[in-house]
């Protein structure tokens, strides 16, 4: 787990709200004062109810929305409009239908480095290729791909333009399990070579655990907020078929499970005025170490020992 220490965030969430329909007081904003950073090289996942916003500032990072009130700042620089500095991947992979899955990649990397020479942008392309398995398959059209395929190239493609940000909007969803486990494999090991910095979306609770550093909660809307931030404690050298055996994951799948469950109603309990709300961090939480340190805790080891055949 890196531990960041630098005081000014790569990406920086403030007061965010979205309302449809300004200036209608009857309709309810559908989220408002989320307020959340994110480090460079940090993988950070945003989880919550259906309908609650998670597309729509998802969609305002990259660019293709805008917010109510409030704003994001990348790298010192507010983000207006799209850029090829934030590449995004949603749940339908998107493709160039005419052109092979390299042609794809291709497209991408040209449009990110105009002056790179054909070999280059070629090689450049098969690097990322490669890197989701999928060298042999390079010339094949997208109609020729599976599913997993096919969104497998749109992963190539955004990682391929090296963007400072990757949003992927439930890049997985539409995938049946097996297919997604082993895309799960691939993004981790591409997240640990290249340390990019990604904003993701899922539904999922086990694959938040797999590939994040801290997990973003949302309550329900409208007027849904960043509740709470969970940071995976989990060390960074994580494998499906090991997690599980950490004495941190049941704890921190329960914590999420039992939020989106039972927790994620709006608190009513707040009494900060409205500009304290705006600027209010969510409190973040560490239900991992808690749990490890109840493994260690001499009580504990003496009823471990007692209860062993
Ligand atoms: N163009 C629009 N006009 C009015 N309301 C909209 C519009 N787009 C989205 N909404 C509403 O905003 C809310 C948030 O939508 P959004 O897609 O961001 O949620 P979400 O959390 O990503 O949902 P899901 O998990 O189902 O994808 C929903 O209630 C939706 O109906």
């Amino acid at each position: 787990m890196t531990v960041h220490h630098d005081l000014n965030p790569f990406l920086q969430v403030e007061g965010l709200s979205k309302t449809y329909q300004p200036g209608n007081a009857a309709v309810p904003p559908v989220f408002e004062h989320v307020n959340f950073d994110i480090h460079q090289g940090e993988f950070v996942c945003i989880i919550g109810h259906s309908g609650c916003g998670k597309s729509t500032i998802l969609n305002i990072l990259a660019g293709l929305d805008d917010a109510t009130e409030g704003y994001a700042i990348m790298n010192g620089k507010q983000v207006v409009g799209p850029s090829l500095e934030r590449g995004v991947v949603f749940q339908s992979h998107a493709l160039l239908p005419w052109l092979s899955a390299l042609n794809n990649v291709e497209f991408g990397v040209r449009s990110r480095w105009p002056k790179k020479k054909p070999d280059e942008v070629t090689a450049h392309a098969m690097h990322y290729l490669d890197m989701v398995g999928l060298g042999k398959a390079a010339h094949k059209k997208p109609h020729e791909l599976s599913g997993g395929m096919k969104q497998r190239v749109g992963i190539a493609r955004a990682f391929a333009i090296e963007p400072q940000m990757l949003l992927l909007d439930e890049p997985f969803g539409a995938l049946d399990a097996l297919t997604r486990g082993t895309i799960q494999d691939e993004l981790l090991q591409i997240v640990q070579a290249t340390r990019q910095t990604v904003f993701m979306i899922t539904h999922d609770v086990d694959e938040a655990i797999l590939l994040a550093d801290k997990v973003l909660l949302m309550s329900h809307g409208p007027r849904a907020r960043i509740a709470e931030i969970v940071e995976i404690t989990l060390p960074r050298n994580r494998t499906r078929a090991s997690i599980h055996h950490d004495p941190q994951y049941y704890a921190i799948r329960n914590h999420l499970v039992d939020f989106l469950v039972n927790r994620a109603s709006p608190s009513v309990t707040n009494h900060a005025s409205d500009v304290q709300q705006r600027h209010q961090q969510p409190p973040v939480v560490r239900p991992g170490l808690a749990a490890l340190k109840s493994e260690t805790n001499p009580a504990n080891i003496h009823i471990l020992q007692r209860s062993a055949p």
